[in-house]
């Protein structure tokens, strides 16, 4: 990527759009990545973040509000003058404190220095038919799909699947909390502190918090950066969303188990578990990524932990692997389509499409399958995503029961809806193998 340093705000705004929208970069690594390199000050880190991730969860929208001021078909606009056009009409449209003057001079401005001064003039005339217009009178769309999809900026396939797995009411509150702000969230490592003292060391290090919605071991940050906190460093706390702990709680541990979490990595869940165990025991975590290990690894360390052990093998050939019956817990948060975390990471809504579903509800199976088999008798299986959708949550834990009805029996099953307590969305299914413990 090209050196960020000596660029304006809104030039690093461009550069990171350009990334995600043609290079299929994630926005939150490409912003991190640029934000890192660059000298902008704090304000304008946080001006470039809302550019970025507010264009992005508009983008449905502002691609048709600019179609409808052009001659042509917006898809065919140049690519540098696509994302001008898209970061400008994102602050004409959703920015309030953004003169309408400056919008469009900054978008005309932006043209020039990055090699597109010919096309001056049409930026110039596509943003201020934009600013005259406003937005669409969405209630003139009658189709309800088509105007969730267009009004909260959401693909329609996707809408579509929600409408009609959870109706129209939720998935438009699913929507709609989507384009919200992402709160961070911590956990307490409780064998180092507790709540009310990680928060008081943290308020002493300028960092405010607020206690978490669900889980007693979260604290919401409302105010400053916990990331370089010396609290952080010395392993007081991980951060976590709290949906994500109620996975971990979901496996309801013990000390001294032998436990495998099957798809491990960046190991947020892996940490909890060693934590409710008392750090005794075994905790294997498991990914098929050595990279991905890697961060495992740095996190136990971080935390103290000394029950972790990684290992790097494909989820799917565990049961070639290890004897059947080895673990007492076993825990598949699987890959999936993220579309839980649509509110911190946008670009997963329009990156994912229905084909790629099937494929991971297909390799989720699997991975549900081989984790069965290391799974002692009357021991607990946790399967888990951080999506909202039917074909990789109940689809696959019915077919796996379908198959097993036998030896395992479903003890609770459970969705988490980004709008219901302002957290990831999730899936949560806790299953026992039948038979005696041993
Ligand atoms: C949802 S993430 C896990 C998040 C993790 N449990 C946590 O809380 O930090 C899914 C993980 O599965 C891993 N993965 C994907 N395919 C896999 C496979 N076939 N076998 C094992 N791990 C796999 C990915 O590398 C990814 O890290």
């Amino acid at each position: 990527m090209a050196k960020t340093t000596n660029h304006t705000p809104r030039m690093n705004a461009a550069h990171i759009l350009d990334r995600v929208f043609f290079e299929e970069a994630y926005s939150h690594l490409a912003l991190n990545e640029a934000l890192q390199d660059s000298s902008l000050s704090e304000v304008d880190n946080r001006f470039v973040t809302e550019v970025v991730y507010g264009t992005i969860k508009r983008l449905n929208t502002l691609d048709y509000v600019l179609e409808q001021t052009m001659k042509q078909p917006f898809r065919k606009t140049d690519r540098r003058v696509k994302t001008i056009l898209r970061m400008s009409a994102y602050q004409l449209l959703y920015m309030d404190r953004i003169p309408e003057r400056a919008a469009i001079n900054e978008g005309v401005e932006l043209a020039k220095r990055w090699g597109r001064g010919g096309l001056k003039g049409f930026v110039n005339g596509v943003l201020r038919t934009v600013a005259r217009q406003g937005l669409p009178d969405f209630k003139r769309i009658s189709d309800p799909v088509q105007r969730i999809a267009l009004e909260t900026s959401h693909p329609e396939w996707l809408v579509r699947k929600w409408v009609q797995a959870y109706g129209e009411d939720v998935c438009r509150a699913m929507c709609e909390t989507n384009l919200k702000r992402a709160y961070t969230t911590l956990r307490v490592n409780r064998l180092q502190t507790d709540r009310d003292t990680l928060q008081r060391d943290l308020q002493a290090e300028g960092i405010e918090t607020s206690a978490g919605n669900l889980s007693p071991d979260s604290l919401i940050v409302t105010e400053g950066q916990a990331m370089h906190s010396a609290s952080f460093a010395k392993g007081a706390f991980s951060f976590q969303d709290e949906s994500s702990m109620l996975v971990t709680q979901a496996l309801d541990v013990e000390a001294g188990l032998n436990v495998l979490d099957a798809c491990a990595a960046p190991g947020g869940k892996t940490t909890y578990i060693a934590e409710r165990m008392y750090d005794e025991g075994q905790v294997l975590a498991n990914d098929i990524h050595p990279h991905k290990s890697m961060l495992i690894e740095q996190q136990v360390q971080r935390l103290g932990l000394e029950s972790v052990t990684t290992r790097t093998e494909d989820a799917t050939d565990l049961d070639d692997t290890f004897e059947a019956e080895t673990f007492d817990r076993v825990l598949v948060d699987a890959p999936c389509s993220g579309l839980g975390v649509v509110r911190a990471k946008p670009d997963i809504k329009w990156q994912m499409n229905p084909e790629q579903i099937k494929e991971l509800s297909a390799l989720q199976l699997r991975i549900l399958e081989a984790a069965a088999y290391v799974l002692k008798p009357g021991g607990t299986l946790v399967y888990s995503t951080c999506t909202l959708m039917p074909e990789e949550n109940e689809e696959v834990v019915d077919a796996f029961l379908q198959k097993h009805y036998t030896s395992f029996a479903k003890d609770e099953v459970r969705s988490i809806f980004p709008q219901q307590y302002d957290s990831d969305g999730f899936f949560i299914a806790a299953m026992t193998k039948r038979g005696d413990k041993r």
